[in-house]
Parts: C-alpha cells; structure tokens; sequence
C-alpha cells in the first residue's frame, strides 16, 4: 500500500490503515480530476468551433451579456449543489479569459491568411456548402 504513489509524503508518517483510507479517497479524487480534464477538453473543442465561426463572420471574440446570463445561471447551479457560487464565478471567468484569448488568436491568424489570400475565406465557405 505505501507503494502507491497517491499514498505522497503521507506514507512516511502516517499509520498504515490511516494510509490506506487516505490512498483509497485518493483514487476517487483521481477519477473525479480525469472527468474535469475531459469535459475541460470537450468545453474547448466547442469553444474552438465557436471561435473559428466568429472570425469566419467577424465577430467579436468576447460576448459580455452571454457570460452574464453564464455565470448568473452557474452560480444559480453552484447553489444548488452545494459549492461556493463565489468559487463558480472565478472558476469560469478563468476559463471564459482563456478562451477569448484562443478567439482573439484565431481571429488574428485568420486575419493574416486573408490577407495572404484574399479567396480562402469564400473558398472556405464554399467548401463547408459542399460537405453539408
Ligand atoms: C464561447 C463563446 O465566447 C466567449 C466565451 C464564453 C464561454 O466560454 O462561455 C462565453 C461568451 C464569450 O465571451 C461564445 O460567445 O459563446
């Protein structure tokens, strides 16, 4: 059991049943930070798409009142299930900073190829009418 890398520093000074409880909630909170990762993931790869549509169209990279009526109804849900909805907020506005960020990016790099080439953003869109 002490083997077990979840059991960290705590394996030098805490009593081996002790140990083995701690290393056993460990394992759960492994499982619980896996499902963050991937649904971190899955919430960018929708942002991404979101953000290669806003600068197709020349939208802005930012959506205040949406992140409003977000982070109003997440703290609403934070509520609910007993988490800090102050905790909720920061949570979000760092992720929502982070992905008007990846926005304002592609938005920038679309930019320079349509200045290289001022047919890709049609041929593009041609190409998506076709793949439909
Ligand atoms: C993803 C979007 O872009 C930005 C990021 C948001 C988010 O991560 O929830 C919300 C609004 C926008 O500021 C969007 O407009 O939907």
């Amino acid at each position: 059991m002490s083997t077990d890398p979840r059991a960290g520093e705590a394996a030098a000074y805490v009593e081996s049943g002790i140990l083995e409880e701690l290393v056993s909630m460990r394992a759960s909170i492994d499982n619980i930070d896996a499902t963050l990762v991937y649904l971190l993931a899955e919430r960018f790869k929708a942002t991404q798409r979101v953000g290669v549509l806003k600068a197709r169209h020349q939208l802005p990279a930012a959506d205040p009142s949406r992140e409003k009526n977000q982070i109003a109804r997440l703290k609403r849900l934070a509520d609910d299930a007993q988490l800090d909805p102050e905790f909720a907020e920061k949570f979000l506005n760092f992720i929502i900073e982070e992905v008007i960020r990846h926005h304002e990016a592609i938005s920038a790099s679309r930019g320079a190829t349509t200045e290289e080439d001022g047919a890709e953003v049609g041929a593009e869109a041609t190409a998506e009418t076709e793949n439909r």
